[in-house]
């Protein structure tokens, strides 16, 4: 019996080690708040609430944001993100980078590669010029699913075209099937290791009409332009 309750006694006391360990490591180390924030806790709400955080994000965009005006809908996004679960969207600092470039191009075509819940699709689309337009490319088609409510929400559906599949696939396709001969601004903010390969495609597949001074933006090079 005395045998049985301190090896319980033991057992909490390593659990709550490992705790108060985890707890320390999470305020400490941006793995671990990375692997507690967007791993188990994220898994944890996602299970309880059976919801994405994506749709959670939608959600809070349809009951918060202001139906036809795309500003509402990027500054709802942005409030939902920083108050209460982050995400992968460009955001507000980049985002007024991004802005400023879109602002200065003035582009008839744009491409964005990562398309996510369609935050940036609807902060770039708000600001083209009439008969202006942006393919964006998303392969998660749970994502896709989210990011055309959103740009519908968000009314800016006939400036937006969500081409659904791999960059690597949609690519080659975009002469043919999607009457693209140049493209004036170029986003890329999917997976990094796609970056090279999917410039050069772009090049070959569009033979070389990306005109050398039209701008080629990833997200890792907003963070270094001073705004
Ligand atoms: C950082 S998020 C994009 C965020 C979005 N641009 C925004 O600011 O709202 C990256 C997205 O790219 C998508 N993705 C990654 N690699 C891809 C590929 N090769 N083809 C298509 N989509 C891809 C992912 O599924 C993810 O939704």
């Amino acid at each position: 019996m005395l045998e049985s309750s301190s090896s319980l006694l033991f057992i909490v006391f390593i659990v709550l080690f490992l705790v108060l360990l985890f707890a320390v490591l999470i305020k400490r180390n941006g793995t671990a708040a990375l692997l507690w924030n967007e791993i188990i806790r994220e898994n944890i709400i996602n299970f309880v609430m059976n919801q994405s955080k994506e749709q959670r994000i939608l959600n809070f965009v349809l009951q918060n944001a202001v139906r036809g005006d795309p500003s509402s809908v990027v500054d709802t996004i942005d409030k939902y993100c920083s108050e209460k679960e982050w995400a992968m969207n460009v955001g507000n600092e980049k985002g007024k980078i991004l802005d400023k470039t879109v602002e200065e191009v003035s582009p008839s075509v744009v491409l964005e590669l990562g398309t996510y819940c369609g935050y940036s699709a609807v902060r770039i689309a708000r600001l083209l010029k009439p008969g202006a337009h942006l393919l964006t490319v998303e392969f998660n088609p749970k994502f896709a699913a989210i990011a055309k409510q959103m740009i519908e929400f968000a009314g800016v559906q006939d400036k937006v075209n969500i081409l659904e599949g791999p960059s690597e696939e949609i690519i080659p396709q975009l002469k043919k099937k999607h009457e693209v001969n140049t493209l004036d601004f170029v986003f890329l903010d999917h997976w990094k290791d796609r970056y090279a390969p999917d410039t050069i495609l772009l090049q070959v597949s569009l033979h070389n009409s990306i005109p050398k001074n039209k701008p080629v933006l990833t997200a890792e090079l907003l963070d270094e332009i001073p705004f």
